[in-house]
């Protein structure tokens, strides 16, 4: 069993360089299989997820091809079977876009019903209304979403939520349909617009990605293309989050500053210096945290996926803080684990009231899902003496090398398998 060690207490200084967006990056893998030529999509992040997603992919039938430097090609030619079942997906949320991408292209698919983080009810009925609304009848039976239609139309699609989710699969549903879709309400996250960007540059016809109102006229076919992957709002912003909680400098290098706008914003209203450069973020923590108020909502808010990590960094700063999630309903599991390192934090609902500690002290702990096992990693890198982190699991779903990113900026971590590699870690790093 692989566990992460980490001794606290190091201000993180130097370059962190991100990879691409896992979130992206599932999209536009699924995507894919609509062509029958060519893909070849770079900046693919080498996480869990996305080895899951391409297993269930090239089990299609569909080729897939793992490339160097991240990249990988996917032709959808071959493709001949629609069912992907539950053992193949289990582990990952995702998968729900090959229903709406095999739907797309042949009018039927069979996938298991998704799996991904347990953090709340995570309903799919805004997907299925959508597949619903293009003329596909969709049941759930023994675990697997079925779809099918002799046809698929351009419709009109209010989304009842507004759901990352439903919004990419409902246009990689629509892409090859009869007509014109519109989609309203839709999610306006940068994966949103990577899909959208990724599935023009093979001949489909999408406007108005990154609004609330989605255009796709549906066209016959899709051809070959190159496309490069946007980085990982959220693994930048975990290292962002890494340099404020350890009163760290560090450049966070190969991303879009734009996405970062929220965690900047909460940043600097927490007294941390913020440096926007083309292409990177320098963030500079030498002044004690303040405290702050954050509420989760869909971009361009405050990503809920950042809310653990900010979560436990709120719980260093001086004074009560408040932490409002308002996308999932479950998403605060991991209190109890901050709990075990000294964090004073009351859940009410959907909301945490945050009392600043003055600092963590080291525990054994366990991630219950992955940004959870972000936000115990950033604990573990501020706390006084040693933090051991189970369950690496969720960790490895979704960011890569996490441990060689962090020792790269001075931080004291290991990921170690046995109590001979602890011994190790403690004596090499008690100096
Ligand atoms: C693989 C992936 O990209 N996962 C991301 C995606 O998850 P996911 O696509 O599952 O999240 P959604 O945006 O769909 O969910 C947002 C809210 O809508 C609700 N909902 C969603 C669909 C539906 O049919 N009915 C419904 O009620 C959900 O329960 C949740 O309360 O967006 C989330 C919100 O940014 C992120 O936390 C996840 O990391
Ligand atoms: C919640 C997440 O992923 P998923 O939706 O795949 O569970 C995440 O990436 O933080």
């Amino acid at each position: 069993m692989e566990q992460l060690i980490i001794r606290g207490k190091k201000p993180l200084t130097g370059e962190v360089y991100i990879n691409g967006a896992k979130n992206a990056a599932l999209g536009v893998l699924a995507a894919a299989i609509l062509s029958d030529e060519d893909c070849i999509i770079e900046n693919i992040p080498n996480v869990n997820d996305i080895n899951v997603l391409l297993q269930a992919i090239s089990k299609t039938g569909a080729k897939v091809e793992k490339m160097k430097n991240h990249k990988v090609k996917i032709n959808g030619k071959g493709v001949s079977s629609f069912s992907i079942d539950y053992e193949s997906i289990k582990k990952i949320r995702a998968s729900y876009y090959l229903l709406g991408a095999l739907l797309g292209k042949y009018k039927k698919a069979e996938v298991a019903l998704p799996g991904g983080c347990n953090i709340g009810n995570r309903p799919i009925d805004q997907h299925i209304k959508g597949f619903e609304a293009l003329g596909a009848t969709v049941k759930v039976e023994h675990g697997m979403i079925i779809a099918e239609a002799k046809e698929l139309k351009g419709a009109n699609i209010y989304l009842d939520v507004v759901s990352v989710g439903a919004t990419i699969n409902i246009m990689l549903a629509a892409i090859l349909a009869n007509g014109t879709t519109i989609i309203e309400n839709s999610a306006k996250e940068p994966h949103i617009v990577d899909v959208a960007n990724f599935l023009n540059s093979m001949g489909a016809d999408i406007k108005g990605a990154g609004t609330d109102v989605i255009k796709i006229n549906g066209v016959e076919k899709l051809h070959k293309t190159e496309y490069m992957i946007i980085p990982d709002q959220i693994e930048a912003g975990t290292f962002m989050l890494a340099a404020a909680i350890t009163g760290g400098d560090v450049t966070v290098k190969s991303i879009i500053p734009k996405h970062m706008e929220a965690i900047s914003a909460k940043l600097q209203e927490m007294g941390v210096t913020i440096e926007e450069q083309d292409e990177a973020i320098r963030v500079i923590a030498k002044e004690p945290l303040k405290s702050t108020h954050v509420k989760t909502l869909p971009y361009p808010g405050f990503p809920t996926d950042m809310q653990p990590q900010m979560t436990a960094v709120l719980c260093t700063a001086n004074g009560t803080s408040v932490m409002t999630e308002s996308i999932f309903e479950n998403r605060f599991r991991y209190i109890d684990e901050l709990s075990r390192m000294g964090a004073n934090v009351k859940v009410e609902g959907n909301t945490a009231i945050i009392d600043g500690i003055n600092s963590y002290s080291g525990a054994e702990v366990s991630a219950p899902d992955l940004r959870a096992g972000a936000a115990l990693i950033l604990a573990g890198l501020a706390a006084d003496g040693i933090t051991i982190i189970n369950q690496l699991e969720y960790i490895d779903r979704g960011y890569e090398n996490i441990e060689d990113k962090f020792i790269a900026i001075g931080a004291d971590i290991a990921r170690v398998s046995n109590e001979k590699e602890i011994k190790k870690f403690k004596l090499k790093t008690c100096s």
